[in-house]
């Protein structure tokens, strides 16, 4: 193994699977070969002055095999109380390797609730921060007693990267059972070819298979690894994909891949390396708090705004801030300083009587009512009422809180429960409970879900096509209001001057900012 470091110090991010730290079946007997590399691998590590943050599953494994059982059960509060069982003693595990060779350990349990709250986000970055200085080794697990089902990280991947972001890493490892990312499952495809670099994971996205390549215990598989390395790589850290078995090729990956002192673009024979797959990081990243609201935080409400105003946010003069006379219409409830999700409705133009023709027409002009012309002077702002939403799952999912799921749209009832849990968990919504509304598209149905087809206004009662204009809304950011959100409803689409005299005072000018673009 490597002892003497080519490169500057760096921030390391090491995330162990389930699958790398015990057996996948019964009796679930840990890896201690592998564990005890991680560790040898770790600490050389740390004597060439890097800091190194281990993300590390395996506390259900370990539960099940201190219980005696074959399985963990389906249920969230089975899984719970085994990875309570098996998280003191993994803990335990890791102190013991890592003690051997002198090295502290720390164990930081964590929660989605304690990254989408600023205050906790930013004590948790303290702690790590003060950790890496004394030179302490924090092992990070999900805190699984307390994260409802609904909000959990999920998977030890996605984790990891929000970890990578809180301590602004440069190289996330995502240790697993597999090499590299395939261009199809290699495990059915002989003639699968790995994918040594990636420089868009979007693009990557949709030319490989990411049929699951996870185990029995696990629950990550490649597509959480894509995740994981698209909020990893947008932060900064470089993100790679590499089996468990060969740990000591960090080494090489580190000195030959971009750093703190070298560019992406000054390393351009990448593919030469041990086989792995590396996600590169952006050039430019995101700064912290830009990723926090992208990515970190837990969006109260939603403020649906019009074409022009989209494109006066998205310009750089705006500094990322929202005026009121661009906004058509508010999701609540939310209290001012909670995020909410920026959503751009557009028209688009129905081609034909079919729903699945329809195209959209960005030639079309956008409301004047914008900040391009806050006075709005000749404009009219179009306010539809969201009874006029032609499904009943979309008039739910667009429309505010009180409107309750059809019968015929049974896949939407989870949302409730999953708003009822974050309302109930998290400090800031307490005093306003959140919305169950759009919070659900990205919550629960991901990014893909996050474009709302509105069909408004071109169905008559019965359903049949009445006009060739409709609507789609589109979440295109996340930002923090500046107002609540009835007062909001109340100065929308008037002059920022008008403020004052709608609402009897003026906390700013703006009712969102710090708007991130995603
Ligand atoms: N937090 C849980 C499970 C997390 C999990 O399964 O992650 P992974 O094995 O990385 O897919 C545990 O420690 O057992």
């Amino acid at each position: 193994m490597s002892g003497k470091t080519k490169v500057p110090p760096m921030t390391i991010v090491i995330k162990l699977g389930t699958s790398s730290i015990v057996s996948p079946s019964y009796p679930f007997l840990p890896h201690l070969q592998l564990l005890s590399s991680i560790v040898e691998t770790v600490v050389t590590l740390r004597s060439q002055g890097h800091r190194v943050v281990l993300v590390s599953s395996g506390a259900i494994g370990v539960g099940l095999r201190r219980m005696n059982l074959r399985e963990r059960g389906k249920g969230l509060q089975q899984k719970q109380a085994l990875a309570a069982i098996g998280q003191g003693r993994l803990i335990a595990l890791w102190d013991n390797l890592f003690s051997q060779l002198d090295q502290p350990i720390a164990q930081i349990l964590l929660t989605r609730m304690d990254i989408s709250d600023r205050t906790r986000y930013l004590n948790a970055q303290n702690t790590f921060s003060e950790l890496l200085q004394m030179g302490v080794v924090p092992i990070v697990n999900e805190n699984d007693t307390v994260s409802v089902s609904e909000i959990k990280f999920g998977d030890n991947d996605t984790l990891s990267a929000i970890s990578s972001a809180i301590v602004h890493a440069d190289y996330l490892f995502l240790l697993t059972d597999v090499e590299c990312l395939y261009t199809d499952n290699p495990r059915n495809n002989p003639d699968a070819k790995p994918v040594r670099v990636v420089r868009d994971v979007e693009k990557v996205r949709q030319q490989v298979s990411t049929s699951t390549l996870g185990t029995s215990l696990g629950t990550g598989g490649m597509s959480t690894k894509l995740i994981a390395a698209e909020l990893a790589t947008a932060a900064g850290t470089t993100t790679v994909v590499m089996h468990s078995g060969k740990v000591a090729d960090i080494f090489s990956v580190i000195e030959k891949g971009p750093g703190p002192c070298r560019e992406v673009s000054e390393t351009p024979h990448l593919e030469e390396g041990p086989l792995c797959t590396r996600f590169l990081r952006r050039e430019t990243a995101m700064k912290d708090r830009k990723w926090w609201i992208a990515h970190g935080l837990h969006s109260a409400g939603t403020v649906v705004i019009d074409e022009g105003a989209y494109r006066a946010i998205t310009r750089r003069e705006s500094g990322g801030r929202l005026l009121p006379a661009g906004v058509v219409r508010v999701e609540g409830p939310f209290a001012s300083h909670q995020g909410v999700r920026i959503v751009v409705r557009r028209r688009i133009r129905n081609n034909g009587p079919s729903r699945g023709s329809i195209d959209v027409d960005d030639s079309i002009p956008s409301s004047p009512t914008t900040n391009d012309t806050p006075s709005g002077a000749g404009g009219q702002i179009h306010h539809p009422h969201p009874s006029t939403l032609a499904s009943p799952a979309l008039r739910y999912l667009t429309n505010n809180s009180n409107v309750a799921p059809q019968p015929e749209t049974p896949h939407i009832q989870p949302v409730l429960s999953l708003s009822s849990s974050i309302a109930s968990l998290d400090p800031l919504s307490r005093s306003v409970p959140a919305s169950p509304a759009i919070h659900a598209l990205t919550e629960k149905l991901g990014t893909a879900a996050s474009l709302i087809q509105a069909s408004i206004g071109g169905h008559q009662a019965d359903g049949s096509s009445s006009s060739s204009e409709e609507w789609e809304e589109v979440e295109v950011g996340k930002g923090l209001a500046q107002y609540n959100s009835v007062e909001i409803d109340r100065i929308k689409g008037i002059k920022s001057a008008h403020i004052e005299q709608v609402l009897g005072y003026s906390e700013s000018e703006h009712v969102v900012d710090s708007i991130t673009i995603l």
